[in-house]
Order: C-alpha cells, then sequence, then structure tokens
C-alpha cells in the first residue's frame, strides 16, 4: 500500500496535458455492450475505474485489448452473465451494465455500486427509468435483477436531475421499440459524449445536451471508433492548483466552455486566465480574495469540483461559503484540511472557509476522489511535508497525478506505507 507525500511551497510552472474524462469513460466502455462488432475508444485515461470496467467487460464475455489509451472491445460474444458481487462493488459506475445489458440481452443482474461516499447516493430514477421502458425490477440481496419480455419507449420525466439516471435509460432506450423522451435530463458534457458514441453505433438521439433527449430505438447497432472528450474535473482540478502555487501554467487539451462556472469564480478571486481553443493559461496572484461558491447541476459549479476549491479558499482574504446543493454531506474533507491549520467551520450544510492562512504539512487521508486532490492542493501550499494516505481514491480519477506536478516543479512523490502505518490506515 502506497501513500504520497508533498512537500509544499514549490511554485508550478510549465504544462500539464488533461487526461480523457473519467465519467465519460466509464460509461463509454459499458455502452460497447450494445453494438454488434468490435467498438473503438480512443483517448482513454488509464485510471482505476476505466481498468476494472475493463475487466467486468471480459467477465461477461467480451475480448478486450488495449494499445496504450486506446481500448478495442469485441463484444460480439457477450452474455448475460450475473455479476451480483465483486468488482461492481469497486465504482459508481458499474450500474452502467444495468442500462447496456437490458438493452442489448432484456435481462441483467448487477450488484449495487461503490464509488464515493459522498452521503445517501440512491439509484431510484435509474430504476423508475427501466421500470417504464417495460422492465421488472427486483433488489435480492444487494443486486438488482432486471427482466423485461420487451423493451418499449416511454415518456420519462427524472423527479431528480441525475447523471447517471439519464444515461443508464439513454443506454437502454437506443433498444426499446419506439420513441424515448426523458424530460429534466442532465445536461453534463459526458451525456452528450455517450450519445455521440451511440450515435456513431446507429443510434437516433437527439436533444443530447439539453433537458429533454429524444431516443428513436433501433434493432442494431454496430462498433464504430469514437474519441473521448478531455475530463473537465481534472483541467479544473489543476486550474485550482495553478491558481493555488502557480506562476505561469498552461492547461492543454481542455474545453474551456465546460469549465465556464468554475473559471468565472477564479476571475472573481483575481486570477487571470486566458481561454484559447483547447488551452487555459492560468496566471495567479499573490492576493485573491474569497468568494462563496454553491454547487449546481451542468452549467453551474460542479460538485466534484466543491473539495479542491475549498482548499484553494484558505489562501484567500476574507470568508468564502461553500455550499454543496448535490451532496449535502461532501465535506469529508474539512476536517483534514483543519488537522492542516485551515480555519473551516461547517454550519448547516455549508463550509464557512476563513483566509488567509497559512498551511502546515500533516498526516491526512484521503476519505474519496475529490477529498484527495483537495489534500494534495493543500499540500502545494504547505509549509513543510503532507503525508496523504487513501490514495486508492484518487487513482480511481487522476491519471499520472505525481509525474504531471512533478513536470511542473512540484516535489511530490510515492513511498510504500509500514505495516504499523497500514495497520493504522486500516482502523482509522
Ligand atoms: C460516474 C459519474 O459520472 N459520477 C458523477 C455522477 O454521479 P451520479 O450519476 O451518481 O450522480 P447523479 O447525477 O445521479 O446525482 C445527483 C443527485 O441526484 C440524486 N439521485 C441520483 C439518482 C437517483 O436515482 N436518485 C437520486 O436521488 C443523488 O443522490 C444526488 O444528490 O454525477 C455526480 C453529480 O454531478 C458527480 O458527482 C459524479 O462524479
Ligand atoms: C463522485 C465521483 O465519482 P463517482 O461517482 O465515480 O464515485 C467523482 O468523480 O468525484
Amino acid at each position: 500500500m502506497q501513500k504520497i507525500l508533498v512537500e509544499g511551497g514549490n511554485p508550478l510552472n510549465g504544462q500539464v496535458r488533461i487526461s480523457g474524462a473519467k465519467n465519460s469513460a466509464v460509461a463509454l466502455l459499458p455502452a460497447a455492450i450494445l453494438a454488434d462488432s468490435t467498438v473503438t475508444i480512443e483517448g482513454l485515461p488509464r485510471i482505476s475505474d476505466v481498468g476494472i470496467l475493463g475487466n467486468l467487460l471480459e467477465e461477461i464475455g467480451g475480448t478486450v485489448t488495449w494499445d496504450d489509451q486506446t481500448i478495442h472491445i469485441d463484444p460480439s460474444k457477450m452474455t448475460a452473465m450475473p455479476l451480483p458481487n465483486g468488482k461492481v462493488k469497486k465504482l459508481r459506475a458499474s450500474y452502467y451494465f444495468m442500462g447496456a445489458m437490458l438493452g442489448r440481452f432484456k435481462k441483467a443482474v448487477i450488484g449495487l455500486p461503490g464509488g464515493c461516499h459522498l452521503g445517501p447516493r440512491p439509484i431510484d430514477q435509474h430504476i423508475k427509468g427501466f421500470e417504464a421502458l417495460g422492465a421488472q425490477v427486483t433488489n435480492e440481496q444487494g443486486a438488482i435483477y432486471l427482466r423485461a419480455n420487451e423493451l418499449r419507449g416511454a415518456r420519462i420525466y427524472l423527479d431528480v436531475v441525475s447523471v447517471g439516471a439519464t444515461i443508464n435509460i439513454m443506454l437502454a432506450a437506443v433498444k426499446a421499440k419506439g420513441k424515448t423522451i426523458i424530460e429534466n435530463a442532465a445536461k453534463e458534457p459526458e451525456i452528450i459524449d455517450v450519445a455521440t458514441i451511440l450515435t456513431s453505433m446507429g443510434a437516433k438521439i437527439k436533444g443530447a445536451g439539453t433537458d429533454v433527449i429524444r431516443i428513436e430505438g433501433c434493432e442494431t447497432l454496430s462498433g464504430c471508433t469514437h474519441t473521448i472528450i478531455p475530463d473537465r474535473i481534472e483541467a479544473g482540478t489543476y486550474t485550482i492548483m495553478a491558481a493555488a502555487q502557480g506562476e505561469e501554467v498552461l492547461i492543454d487539451n481542455v474545453i474551456p466552455q465546460h469549465l465556464e462556472s468554475v473559471l468565472a469564480k477564479l476571475r472573481e478571486m483575481g486570477i487571470s486566465i486566458e481561454e484559447g481553443d483547447e488551452q487555459l493559461l492560468i496566471r495567479p496572484r499573490k492576493n485573491i480574495k474569497s468568494v462563496d461558491i454553491k454547487t449546481l447541476v451542468h452549467p453551474g459549479f460542479p460538485t466534484d469540483l466543491q473539495q479542491p476549491f475549498t482548499s484553494l479558499l484558505t489562501r484567500a482574504t476574507g470568508t468564502g461559503v461553500v455550499t454543496d446543493t448535490i451532496y449535502q454531506a461532501r465535506f469529508k474533507h474539512i476536517d483534514e484540511l483543519r488537522r492542516m491549520n485551515a480555519k473551516i467551520k461547517v454550519e448547516g450544510g455549508s463550509a464557512i472557509v476563513s483566509g488567509p492562512v497559512q498551511l502546515e504539512g500533516a498526516k491526512v487521508k484521503a476519505s474519496d476522489l475529490r477529498a484527495g486532490a483537495a489534500l494534495i492542493i493543500a499540500g502545494l501550499m504547505a509549509d513543510g511535508i503532507t503525508e496523504v494516505t487513501g490514495i486508492e481514491h484518487i487513482e480511481r480519477g487522476y491519471e499520472h497525478i505525481t509525474d504531471k506536478l512533478t513536470s511542473m516543479g512540484a516535489k511530490i512523490w510515492r513511498e510504500e506505507m509500514s505495516r504499523e502505518e497500514v495497520e493504522q490506515f486500516q482502523n482509522s
């Protein structure tokens, strides 16, 4: 088991290239189940979530070959193999096997998903969608059983705007008979990316990226080649890192429009950001001022950048109020930031950050993926050395994070944990 160490205070300079989007990748791989011949996806991030999904595709009979960041998935020999336990529990996005297998085989058995612990993460809207399409859905001992004689298009209104439910319903509906309309759909860029791969396979989808998506079901979908979009959350994380500890940092392979809400907040703090076609140039100021942020569905401020942004606020002058309307309890990083001398109170669903403070290196634990990113940002700014454990969470979403930061001048490295440290970590 490894930990990440950061020696703070070293300025970041130079360039970082953003990887393919995790939250697209984890839906694009299951989408390949729906095709009748090989699907090739280019530009994938080699992160643990993607590796696990590749293994799950093999478990159901897919032939998976990797060529650096390109995957080739031959789905022709896949079966409706039940996946009630095991690797499906290691990540959130295994729930996309429900929609994709229901679409192709009209049946599936998938264990309830894992993923970051951010408070309750129900999947009732996914199930409502599958039922509307004609599936019988039961929960038996922690696994979801889905079965349909046939799938029929339906009009589905989502009570909650959900990325996962929108994509999962799309995956099943492309193989349903007739027309499906998803109302109050999520509008995240990853939804457009999934609609793009499905369209390349032959699906008929209109309106992805708006809150009404119309799908005309097809009998067969064929193989295709698709290039994934860049990861806006990884790009946002490096932009925040540059704002926290950079001199001049170029973020390459980014779609700036995906990050408008975050860039607006950074500019409000006094940080200079130049936007190119696929690049952002960040030149922070020494003195930055606090802002309030409230997370919202896209195109609002993304919940996945709330935790990294909180670390940045510790170096800003004034009081910043952070409110997460998507996951009201996404504040597990706050106790760890306090160990590093941050002045943050959690009150009534908001974190109130007072600054500026000089953070101090400490031994801290990442409770989830973006908490891990928040602690690395804090470590970059802190006096002395910060040790971050729980890095398996970070590896779910950040490709080569230590190498990328090292190339920009950060002192950051991995070390094996001693037996005592592993025991302490497991008991904490
Ligand atoms: C793999 C992936 O893409 N993960 C992202 C996805 O998660 P995920 O798809 O799980 O998140 P959702 O968009 O579904 O969740 C949004 C909100 O809706 C609620 N909800 C969701 C589904 C449901 O059936 N019922 C329900 O009540 C959730 O508890 C949450 O409060 O979107 C989140 C919100 O942008 C991001 O933080 C995650 O990084
Ligand atoms: C919450 C996240 O991921 P997941 O939904 O995969 O747990 C995230 O990417 O911040």
